[in-house]
């Protein structure tokens, strides 16, 4: 089956010094129609970045270097401003941690609601207006047809990124970028929120890419998972398989690093040292100053082991399943 999006070899650059720093170093992944990947990976590892090249909203001097960016066919990194513009919010939508990125303080949620719809559609007021309060209904938020009238500082936080994803999902996209949509918000509207995107993406078909640092949101949630680490993706794969036979080092470290119901009360096992900034990641393997598996080999940069589904940049993978 063809992918919904396939990113191949993406390069991403922000220029310093003289020198292109690659904030995503040969990006490669698929998300299919009514799939979920999360991408996940510490601050700083280029999942944000990953995701605001596929919007086409990467910050000039900023700008994408090398790689295919194919969306139902057709390569976004090579498409012109206007074609992306008209893409964006009609068929590809992101959500970012911050609802206030989407909402304008000024306006009553119903107005912009209305035209975002009008942007792209044409609708008479009547049917704008019922669009945007079944949008609201959709996302669980209680009387929407009230609602409308409001101003964004008038809901909590929850009620408010539930405002977001609803304009997220007026034009029933192909795909939203999730970009750390519940990592403001305390647990409970955490779950409430994920299990609306859940049921958004059976009854719809809508794919997700979910952004987090957080395993223990993708593994509840995502269908495959795709993990970063240095602007590049080290292993990708099924989430159950990744999850239970981890071949990357930093995959295992990162899994380890997770509370559970086993590791109570004992001292999780953190990765040792912290990721170094673009302008100091390593060559060859970026992940080799912090691994113990590493030897003179991972001074070369490891490929891509495996399928475009499923693979692991790491010349010593981990072979067992995790205890
Ligand atoms: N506009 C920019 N100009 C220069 N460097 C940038 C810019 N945006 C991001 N970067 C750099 O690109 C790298 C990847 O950043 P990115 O925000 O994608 O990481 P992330 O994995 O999403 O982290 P976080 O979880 O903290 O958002 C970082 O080193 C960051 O400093």
């Amino acid at each position: 089956m063809t992918p919904l999006l396939d990113v191949r070899d993406l390069v991403t650059v922000f220029p310093s010094d003289g020198r292109d720093l690659r904030a995503v170093d040969e990006v490669s992944l698929q998300v299919h129609r009514g799939e979920v990947l999360g991408l996940v990976g510490e601050s700083g590892s280029g999942k944000s970045v990953t995701g605001f090249s596929i919007m086409g909203l990467v910050d000039p001097p900023g700008r994408i270097a090398a790689g295919q960016i194919l969306f139902d066919g057709s390569d976004l990194a090579k498409a012109d401003p206007e074609t992306r513009r008209s893409l964006r919010g009609r068929r590809i939508a992101m959500v970012f941690q911050d609802p206030m990125m989407t909402l304008n303080p000024v306006l009553r949620i119903g107005t912009q609601m209305t035209e975002t719809l009008h942007a792209h559609e044409t609708l008479s007021r009547q049917e704008a207006h019922a669009r945007a309060r079944d949008a609201l209904g959709q996302v669980g938020i209680p009387s929407p047809e009230e609602r409308l009238a409001a101003y964004p500082h008038q809901f909590s936080g929850g009620m408010r990124q539930r405002v977001a994803i609803a304009i997220a999902l007026l034009h029933r996209p192909d795909l939203i970028i999730a970009d750390e949509p519940t990592t403001a918000l305390d647990v409970t509207i955490q779950a409430q929120i994920i299990s609306e995107f859940q049921k958004l993406t059976e009854d719809q078909g809508t794919a997700v890419i979910w952004i987090t640092h957080d395993l223990a949101i993708v593994s509840g949630l995502a269908d495959r998972i795709a993990v970063m680490y240095g602007g590049r993706i080290v292993e990708t794969g099924p989430i159950t398989e990744v999850l239970e036979r981890p071949r990357h080092p930093y995959t295992r470290g990162l899994i380890r690093s997770v509370p559970s119901e086993n590791t109570r009360g004992t001292r999780l096992a953190q990765i040792p040292g912290v990721t170094p900034g673009l302008a100091r990641m390593p060559q060859g393997c970026a992940f080799r100053t912090r691994c113990a598996r590493a030897d003179s080999t991972c001074a070369e940069r490891p490929g891509r082991f495996g399928t475009d589904q499923t693979y692991h940049r790491c010349f010593h993978p981990h072979e067992e399943a995790l205890a």
